[in-house]
C-alpha cells in the first residue's frame, strides 16, 4: 500500500502506509492539485506511469530506510546484549574476587595434612621453625624444643586400644557432662564437666569409682602415655627420660550442642604454650573417626598462608611442639560425637605430674 504523499507531495519522503494518517494534509493537497490543473486521459496515463515510476523509486527508498532502521535496531540489540554479557562477567568476576579475598582474610584455605582414610605406619612429620616462645621459659637441654614441628602416626595405639579408651571416656563422662557441646574428664585431678561447672569424680562418686573404672583401664592409659612419650622423643630427637607428663591431660567429648559457657568454646585458635604455660609438646589421641562418628571437628594447624588439617581417626596420635609455630584450633563439630585425649608433656620437672591411678 502506497503512502498518500507519494502522488502529489513531490519532494516529500514517503512514509509507510501505516503512518499515512500523519500526512492526511498531503493527500488533501494532491486532490486540490488535480482540481486546479485538469489533464487529458493521455496525459493522465503518462502522469499515472510517472507516478507509478516515482512510486517505485520511493518504495525502494522505503525498503532501504526500513533496512537501515532494522539494522539500527539489530545493532542496538547486539550492543545491549554485549553490554549485558559484560555486566554479568563483571559481576561474576567481582564475586570470585570477594570470595578469594574472604578466604584469605578468614584463612580458610584447607590443606589436608592427613585424611581419615589414610593409615600411617610411620609418623608423617612436618618440620616448622621454632617460635621464640621457649626462650621466655627455663631451658632444659635435650628437651626444650630446638627442632619444632608436627607429626601424625597411626601405629602408636591400636584401634582396639582406642576402643577401650573410648569406653572409659564414655563411662566417665556419662556421670556428668557439660550443658554445652564440650565436656572433659581429667583422670589426674578428677575434674569432670557437670552442667555449667566441674565436679571432682573421686570425691563425688568416691564409693562407686571402682565400679566405673578398673585397674586395667589405668594400666592401659599409662602404657599408651609411655608410647606417645617415646614417639615424641624419637621424632624430635629428645631424651625421653627428660620429658614429663604435665597437666591438664584429659579426655574430651564434643558434640554439636550450642555452647552454654566459655568452657564449651573449644573452637578458638590458641597456642598451647601460651594457654597452659607448662606445655612443651602436646599430643592428641583420637578415639573416634571423622566422617563416620562425627562431622566437622577436624584439627587445624593455622599457618600464615594456609590451614593444614588432621582428620581424626580412632587410634591416631597427632603430636607437635606447643609454641606459636603450632597455632591451632578445632573445627566446630557439626553432628555426632567426637572423643579424644589430650596428653601433654613438659621439660620442666617442676611441672611434672604422676600417672593417674585409682584412689
Ligand atoms: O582435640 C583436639 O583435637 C585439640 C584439643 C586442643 O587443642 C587442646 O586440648 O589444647
Ligand atoms: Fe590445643
Amino acid at each position: 500500500m502506497q503512502s498518500p504523499t507519494l502522488i502529489a507531495g513531490g519532494n516529500r519522503v514517503a512514509l509507510p502506509a501505516s503512518r499515512g494518517a500523519v500526512c492526511l494534509i498531503c493527500a488533501w493537497r494532491s486532490r486540490r492539485w488535480h482540481a486546479w490543473f485538469p489533464v487529458s486521459s493521455a496525459d493522465e496515463w503518462k502522469f499515472t506511469m510517472a507516478v507509478q515510476r516515482r512510486g517505485n523509486v520511493k518504495t525502494a527508498d522505503t525498503s532501504i530506510i526500513e533496512k537501515k532502521i532494522k539494522r539500527g535496531i539489530a545493532q542496538r540489540q547486539a550492543s545491549s546484549y554485549r553490554g549485558y554479557t559484560a555486566l554479568v562477567l563483571a559481576l561474576v568476576g567481582t564475586c570470585a574476587l570477594l570470595i578469594w579475598l574472604w578466604s584469605i582474610w578468614t584463612n580458610d584455605i584447607m590443606d589436608t595434612m592427613v585424611s581419615r582414610g589414610e593409615i600411617l605406619t610411620q609418623p608423617r612429620v612436618f618440620v616448622v621453625q621454632c617460635s621464640e616462645d621457649y626462650q621466655k621459659y627455663k631451658q632444659f637441654p635435650g628437651c626444650t624444643p630446638t627442632k619444632c614441628g608436627r607429626a601424625v602416626s597411626d601405629s602408636v595405639v591400636t584401634t582396639d586400644e582406642a576402643q577401650i579408651l573410648r569406653r572409659i571416656a564414655e563411662r566417665g563422662l556419662e556421670l556428668g557432662g557439660s550443658d554445652g557441646g564440650a565436656s572433659i574428664l581429667d583422670l589426674h585431678s578428677g575434674a569432670l564437666s557437670m552442667g555449667k561447672k566441674f565436679v571432682n569424680i573421686y570425691r563425688y562418686f568416691s564409693n562407686q569409682i571402682r565400679d566405673i573404672f578398673t585397674e586395667e583401664d589405668f594400666e592401659l592409659y599409662r602404657a599408651v602415655r609411655g608410647r606417645i612419650q617415646r614417639v615424641i622423643a624419637e621424632t624430635f630427637g629428645l631424651d625421653s627420660s627428660k620429658l614429663y607428663l604435665t597437666k591438664p591431660t584429659f579426655f574430651s567429648r564434643i558434640n554439636s550442642t550450642r555452647a552454654k559457657t566459655t568452657h564449651d568454646e573449644y573452637w578458638h585458635p590458641h597456642i598451647d604454650k601460651v594457654t597452659y604455660g607448662s606445655f612443651d609438646y602436646t599430643s592428641l589421641l583420637y578415639l573416634t573417626d571423622y566422617g563416620l562418628d562425627f562431622g566437622g571437628g577436624r584439627f587445624i594447624f593455622m599457618d600464615p598462608n594456609s590451614n593444614r588439617t588432621v582428620e581424626p581417626r580412632a587410634g591416631r596420635v597427632s603430636f607437635f611442639s606447643s609454641g606459636s609455630e603450632n597455632l591451632h584450633r578445632v573445627e566446630k563439630v557439626a553432628w555426632g560425637t567426637r572423643y579424644a585425649i589430650t596428653v601433654s608433656f613438659t621439660c620442666d620437672p617442676d611441672y611434672a605430674i604422676a600417672d593417674p591411678s585409682l584412689p
